[in-house]
């Protein structure tokens, strides 16, 4: 592919890795980000290390772009979309734009924002920590997933950097990663790696008790759950009706994807920098799709209480109060 202006809005640990891989590939990436991790950037370059290998990328770093690129990727955290895409409407007027988060629907949300149609959903099967300004860490590699509108010319160019595949539904995607990112509010509670929060007996029944109202909601609100990192409808199904001793085989086989370097999930990530979490968009989602068809999804709304209350005091809470939800 001929090299071509890309614009990252937000170089946190997903943007990260994406704008250092496509500036590996020989793309001309401009990236916007702020604070220490924008002066971090400026000065020594945006580094990565692990899962795809290392690389430091002497990227163009602004606060916000100044110019129309040729196509742009936005991986802020669903609570701060709104901001970061009225900093940067102005050059993305038009300009076909790929939406890289967790949670439903943000690519729609995005489109209706800026008022056209060209916006993509992304979604990130890896596992990344970035804690240091301006660099950040893949603890376990894994796939990029890209759907809806301009779907291809996003896996045309990604795939170039980073391993990606197409789905065919993204809304069917983001809800099996939605079940899988059950793995993060319990980690952003009690403070531990997600490999140890599964280990534990107690909160891995909790954790598989919120995967479980998950899998009930998408099926019972008629979602087709696409197959995503093995996680096929079938076991989607499994999740949800099968015997606890067998559907908890499913938090476990997350734990061996994410391999030994521990991770903390990107919500506890959030709550170490004392920003806010995505628990609303995530467990939340839960909660309100269950309210909208009528069911209940205790869980998850006792999980976004806990986040934020830790959120709020950002004291991490003793793992027994957790064990006791399921
Ligand atoms: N981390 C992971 O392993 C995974 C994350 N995801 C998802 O990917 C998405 C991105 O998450 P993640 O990369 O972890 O988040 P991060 O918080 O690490 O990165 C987001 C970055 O965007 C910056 N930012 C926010 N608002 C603006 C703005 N207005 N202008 C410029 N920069 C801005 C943030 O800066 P600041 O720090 O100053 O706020 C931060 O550096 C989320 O939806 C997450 O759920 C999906 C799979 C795995
Ligand atoms: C990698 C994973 C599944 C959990 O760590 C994630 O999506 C996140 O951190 O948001």
């Amino acid at each position: 592919m001929d090299r071509q202006r890309i614009a990252v809005i937000g170089a946190g640990a997903i943007g990260g890795v994406i704008a250092a891989r496509l500036d590996a590939v020989g793309h001309d990436v401009t990236v916007t980000a702020r604070g220490e991790n924008l002066a971090a950037i400026r000065e020594r370059g945006l580094r990565i290390a692990g899962g795809f290998g290392a690389h430091t990328a002497r990227v163009t770093a602004l606060e916000a772009l100044r110019e129309a690129p040729d196509a742009a990727i936005l991986a802020v955290k669903t609570t701060g979309s709104v901001a970061a895409l009225e900093a940067n409407r102005a050059a993305l007027a038009g300009v076909p734009l790929l939406v890289m988060q967790n949670g439903l629907g943000g690519e729609r949300a995005a489109a209706r924002l800026l008022g056209h149609k060209s916006v993509a959903g992304g979604i990130a099967l890896m596992a990344a920590n970035s804690l240091q300004p301006g660099t950040v860490t893949v603890t376990a590699p894994g796939d990029t997933i890209v759907g809806g509108a301009e779907g291809e010319r996003f896996a045309a160019l990604l795939g170039e950097a980073l391993p990606t595949s197409r789905t065919p539904s993204i809304e069917g995607a983001q809800w099996t990663k939605l079940l899988i990112n059950m793995v993060n509010a319990i980690p952003a509670i009690v403070g531990h790696s997600v490999q140890d929060v599964i280990r534990d007996p107690g909160l891995r029944r909790v954790m598989l008790a919120s995967m479980r109202e998950t899998a009930r909601t998408g099926l019972a609100a008629g979602v087709r759950f696409q197959p995503l990192q093995g996680l096929t409808p079938l076991l989607v199904r499994v999740v949800a009706y099968a015997p606890r001793r067998i559907a908890q085989q499913i938090p476990l086989r997350i734990k061996d994807r994410l391999g030994d370097v521990p991770n903390m999930g990107s919500t506890q990530q959030s709550i170490r920098r004392r920003q806010p979490t995505e628990v609303d968009a995530i467990n939340g989602a839960v909660v309100a799709e269950a309210a909208r068809i009528g069911i209940e999804a205790p869980v998850n709304a006792a999980l976004v209480e806990l986040v934020h209350e830790v959120e709020r005091t950002g004291e991490f809470l003793a793992p027994s109060v957790v064990r006791q939800l399921a």
